[in-house]
């Protein structure tokens, strides 16, 4: 098969190494339990539901490694999904770096997912892949925002902070994963961007800076980040919703 007619490889990289101080104490934040299975369970399942994604690369914990190999090994994924393990790093985008590092020769297409968005559906992973493979070279998947957003002038804690301006807030939205990408495109961003210490917040920030176009898709209520205790209780109402939509 030459070259052009090669079907894109799309694998997804999950970011899973984070300690989720936010959530409180207790285990690293993927390795918590939403249904009695651990959130970055159903995360790769969440990437493995899509046809397109046939590797998914976990990065843990550096101390969990052996802990996350067992736990998918014990968890079936579907027979055409392969997967690797690999150590984080202190930050989210250093691991998502050493997830792209693991990344084998061929592949076209990278999705990167937080583990702490266990329950995006199916319909938005394919979206974002789609997307990339209509030609974007990065593609964010996000939602008009509920609230007005104020920008402010930070102060000492317990200080009131000036308000400096209310941007247009038909314009915003806020941004969800798996984010998708052409892959040389994002290993390039990771290679220039990550270095110089520039603090994005999303691996599309980093596509943004080298001057590089983002294109937005339709985001879903159900991908929202479990960052604070409060979330863990709408995942489990989703959850609970599901299992009582599919009869069981
Ligand atoms: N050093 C890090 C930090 C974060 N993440 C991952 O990046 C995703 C988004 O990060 P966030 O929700 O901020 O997770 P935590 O860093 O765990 O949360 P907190 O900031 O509350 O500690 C998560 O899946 C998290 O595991 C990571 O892989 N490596
Ligand atoms: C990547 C992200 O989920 C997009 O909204 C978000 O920026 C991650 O932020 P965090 O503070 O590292 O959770």
């Amino acid at each position: 098969m030459s070259d052009e007619t090669r079907p894109l490889r799309t694998a997804a990289v999950i970011p899973a190494a984070g300690r989720g101080v936010r959530l409180g104490p207790g285990a690293p934040k993927a390795l918590r339990a939403l249904n009695g299975t651990p959130m970055l369970v159903h995360a790769v399942r969440a990437m493995a539901a899509s046809r397109a994604v046939s590797l998914v690369v976990v990065v843990a914990p550096a101390d969990g490694v052996g802990e996350v190999k067992r736990l998918l090994d014990e968890h079936a994924l579907p027979s055409r999904t392969d997967y690797l393990v690999v150590p984080g790093g202190d930050a989210r985008q250093e691991s998502v770096r050493l997830g792209l590092e693991a990344l084998p020769e061929g592949i076209d297409i990278v999705l990167v997912h937080d583990a702490a968005r266990p329950l995006v559906p199916v319909d938005t992973v394919d979206a974002v892949v789609e997307a990339v493979r209509d030609g974007a070279v990065a593609v964010v998947p996000a939602l008009p925002l509920a609230d007005t957003v104020k920008e402010v002038e930070p102060t000492a804690p317990g200080e009131p902070e000036p308000v400096v301006a209310t941007p247009e807030r038909a314009r915003l939205r806020a941004v969800q994963t798996p984010q998708g990408f052409d892959h040389d495109t994002l290993v390039n961003a990771h290679a220039t961007i990550a270095l110089a210490g520039d603090g994005a917040t999303d691996d599309a920030g980093m596509v943004e800076r080298l001057g590089a176009p983002v294109v937005v898709v339709p985001g879903h209520e159900e991908a929202f980040k479990v960052t604070r205790p409060l979330d863990l209780v709408l995942a489990e109402a989703v959850l609970a919703r599901r299992r009582a939509n599919d009869g069981f």
